[in-house]
């Protein structure tokens, strides 16, 4: 599904990575490690597209792909099933039922109209989240998805991952915290590629 060659990137006098050279297949769940400052936001930007120059080397995405970054990007003044409807609105139709379907998923039942100002962090992050149970892309690309989720949000999420990759997706994801997902999860180390 990504194919990434001779990926090599330098930062404020650092060299990150060199060389990276890894695929990722359909059924793929694969983990992306590092410490703080490692390179693995900078790396996941490559992969998905939004960092575009400042590295050498090649990707090539050979799947439609879903990114999420770390951040959250919630607008403050629109409820809940209004930012969920404006990010997905470019990918496919959704009715209302489809949506506030995607925001109960993740636990935001009964949330759907407050202005999302007026969410916590964890309820902002799946208002984002929830793009995954909408989304029809293959290959999905997150970067720290667990950040504020709590411990049944966390094993809902790995529970979605493991019928994603079942179905014949692939996640590439950032995490700090240890898997429990029911799928190997391989992972990728910035020096030495992916390990099997
Ligand atoms: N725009 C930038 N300009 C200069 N240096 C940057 C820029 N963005 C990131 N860096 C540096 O690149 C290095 C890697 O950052 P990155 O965010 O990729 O790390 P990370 O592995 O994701 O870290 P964390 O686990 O803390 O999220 C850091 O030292 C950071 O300071």
């Amino acid at each position: 599904m990504l194919v990434a060659d001779a990926l090599s990137l330098e930062r404020g006098g650092r060299q990150l990575f060199d060389g990276l050279s890894f695929r990722i297949h359909a059924r793929q769940i694969v983990r992306i490690e590092g410490e703080n400052g490692a390179g693995k936001t900078s790396l996941i930007r490559i992969l998905s597209g939004l960092s575009r120059y400042g590295f050498r080397g090649t990707v090539s995405r050979h799947a439609p792909m879903l990114y999420l970054g770390h951040h959250s990007a919630v607008k403050a003044l629109l409820t809940p099933r209004e930012n969920l409807a404006w990010h997905v609105a470019g990918e496919s139709r959704y009715s209302e039922e489809q949506i506030d379907d995607a925001l109960a998923r993740v636990g935001l039942f009964g949330y759907e109209d407050v202005p999302s100002h007026a969410l916590s962090a964890g309820q902002h992050r799946r208002v984002n989240l929830a793009r995954l149970y909408l989304s029809t892309s293959p290959l999905w690309i997150l970067d720290e998805p667990y950040t504020a989720i709590d411990v049944q949000g966390v094993r809902e999420l790995e529970a979605l991952f493991a019928r994603h990759v079942a179905a014949g997706g692939a996640v590439v994801l950032t995490s700090h915290q240890s898997l429990a997902i029911d799928h190997p999860v391989h992972s990728l180390d910035l020096s030495l590629g992916i390990r099997t």
